[in-house]
This record gives C-alpha cells, structure tokens and sequence, in this order.
C-alpha cells in the first residue's frame, strides 16, 4: 500500500529519523490482541504513527463501563463489537495503512495461526491465561512481545522475549513470573482503574514500539517499567539480559509420545530427528539429525512444513520430553521423545 509521507513530515524531520526510518514502520507488522483500556491509545498512536499493517484481535462487545478508558468507542456503539468498531475507526484515523480485523477470542487452538503473520505482538487484555499463551506463543515463534498491565492507581510496561545483538533472547514472562495465582489478583472491575492510566500505559507500550521497530533510543527489552499516576513516580526493575528459557507449565497435562531406539532404527528415513541438546554436546557427540537446542526449538518452525514425523533426542530424554511437549502444543506436530536419550551409547 503506498502512503502518503507528507503526513509523516513531523517524524522524519526528527534528527535521525529521516524517510528510511519510516520506510522501516510502513514495512512492520504489529498485533494487538485487546482493544480495551490499554489497546485503543495504543492502537492509535501505532496506526497515526504508520506502521504498515496493524492486527486488532478482540471478541467482546463495546460496554459502557468501558467508554471511560476505551478511547476508541463513543455512547451509541455500546454493544457493538469492539474489533469492527476499533479496526473501522483506525482505518478512518489512517487510511494509507492495512488494518486487519481478528474478531476472535485468541486461544491455544488460534494463537500460533494468528501471531506468525507479525514481527512484533502487543498484549493488551486483561487476564493471566492469555498472557501467558501470548508469552508461550511469543517463545516458540521467535516474536517480541511488549506487555502492558494495569490495577487502580499502577501500571507496567515491559518487553519479553526480544532479540538481543548477540543471537540470545531477552528474558520472557515465564522466566520472570513462573506461574501467578489469578485468583489473589482483582480484576478492573472489581478494583477499579484510573482512566488516564490506560492512556499513559498504551501509549508507552505505543512508544516501546515504535522504538523497537526504529532501533531508537534505549528501549525496554531485560527490563519492566512501573508507574504510579498518583505521584507521577516510575521506576525501572531490571529482569535480566537472557533468557532462562523455561516453557514450565506449558501444556503440563500433554502426553509426549516416545520412541525406542529399535523403532528410530528400524525406520529412521520417515523421521526428522533432532537434537536439542546444546552446540558443544552436539559437537562432542551425537546420533546425527539437525541440533536445535531445547532454548529455541522455536526454530523448528522452519523444519514443519515437510511431512516427516520429529523425533528429538537429548542426554537422558528429559529435554526431549520437554520441547515434544511444546512442538505438540502448539504447533500440533506429530512428535517423538527418544526413549532414554543417548547417554548409554556413548560410553
Ligand atoms: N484471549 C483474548 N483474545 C482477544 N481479546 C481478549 C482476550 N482476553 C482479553 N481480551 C480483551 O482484552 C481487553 C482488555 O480490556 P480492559 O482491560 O480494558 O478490560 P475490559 O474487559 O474491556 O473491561 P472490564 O474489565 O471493565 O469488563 C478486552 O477488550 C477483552 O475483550
């Protein structure tokens, strides 16, 4: 889609932007998934900011509880649907920008379909279950994910999972928040929200992006900023420069598949096999098959399209098991364990 610069000419005369930078937001591919309190500024700052093709996911229906922080939505659309409304509006605020609707709930049957299609996903809704499958799905595709939340009077802002220069990955929720206890935590409606809140957290998680996509300034990524709109304090936690890489809790209850070392032989053309041990164990030793190790096996995406069943195989099958798990999660591949590892063959 060819836009018009002219309406960008306050951005590009910013010393070190130039055309180039905006070339760079007209190419990125930003989702949203909530257009609530924290969804809507966000989504206009990023749609006003021309940012080429920007995804609203979002199922619920337009209340009038939320008309004090949900900027999008005016009196008489009470009751319509917030991701048609949202992506109407925005397409009106920017016509020369691709606005897709996803007017769904996204759920662990739908995520890794959805996210793969962009660079950068923002999560903007409002419950534990759906922050941490954004997070999972995050992990295993590879994407930044820039996550706002708000309670009352507080708010954060962090990004997870981000590259860093060095090929190693920022850390990610899990590695940082291993599990929640969601009942201890009110939601807005019970404990309410302060509705300027919602704008200056959107809009940073708006301005986090815009960074990430530009490379400008110092962004967020190994650290959580935390405001408070009472006393216009902030302060930034650090969360470390790398990833743990822990997919605990992911898909707890999966059953992994596992195969002997007699079957892997007596067939082992029809598999894909893979070691998801690290580089240097690989070196030292191995059964062949390509080395993914388990801290990324989000790069087996590459490997999915052909039809061959995966086996994994590590030292004693526990990291097999580990990352089979994920793969049959998410991305519903048929995938073996290797039975045991491979720890007795190489004595
Ligand atoms: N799994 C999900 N898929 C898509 N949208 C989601 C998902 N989970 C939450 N959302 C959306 O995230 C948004 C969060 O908005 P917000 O925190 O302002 O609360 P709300 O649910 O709109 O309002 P309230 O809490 O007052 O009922 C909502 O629009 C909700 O529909």
């Amino acid at each position: 889609m060819q836009q018009d610069l002219s309406r960008y000419s306050c951005q590009i005369n910013l010393p070190g932007f130039g055309a180039t930078t905006q070339q760079l937001l007209q190419k990125a591919r930003v989702l949203i998934v909530g257009a609530g309190g924290l969804g809507c500024p966000a989504a206009q700052y990023i749609v006003a900011a021309g940012v080429g093709t920007v995804g609203i996911a979002d199922y619920d229906v337009i209340s009038a509880g939320n008309l004090h922080r949900q900027i999008l939505y005016k009196s008489n659309e009470v009751g319509l649907k917030k991701a048609e409304i949202a992506c109407q509006s925005l397409r009106q605020q920017n016509p020369g920008i691709n606005v897709v609707m996803h007017d769904i709930r996204i759920t662990d049957e739908n995520v890794m379909e959805v996210i793969r299609r962009y660079d950068l996903v923002l999560d903007g809704t409002d419950n534990f279950e759906t922050r941490y499958l954004l997070n999972d799905a995050c992990v295993l595709w590879g994407i930044p994910l820039i996550q706002g939340a708000i309670y009352q009077y507080e708010g954060h802002v962090a990004i997870w999972n981000a590259p860093n220069a060095d090929g190693t990955r920022s850390p990610h929720y899990r590695d940082i928040f291993p599990q929640v206890n969601a009942a201890q935590v009110p939601n807005c409606t019970e404990g309410g929200v302060f509705p300027t809140l919602a704008g200056i957290i959107g809009s940073m998680m708006a301005n986090e992006t815009l960074k990430c996509i530009t490379q400008a300034g110092e962004t967020l990524i190994g650290k959580m900023l935390v405001f408070d709109a009472l006393t216009l304090q902030s302060r930034i936690v650090k969360t470390g420069t790398v990833s743990k890489f822990v997919i605990n809790g992911l898909a707890a209850a999966t059953k992994v598949n596992t195969l002997s070392h007699e079957q892997l032989r007596a067939n082992g053309s029809s598999y894909l096999l893979v070691d998801v041990r690290g580089k240097d164990e690989h070196n030292a030793f191995n059964i062949g098959g390509i080395n993914i190790p388990v801290e990324h096996i989000a790069a087996i995406k590459e490997h999915l399209l052909g039809n061959k069943r995966i086996v994994l195989y590590c030292a004693s099958g526990r990291r097999s098991a580990e990352g089979a798990k994920a793969i049959k999660t998410l991305f519903n591949a048929e995938v073996y364990s290797l039975e045991g590892g491979i720890k007795d063959l190489q004595k």
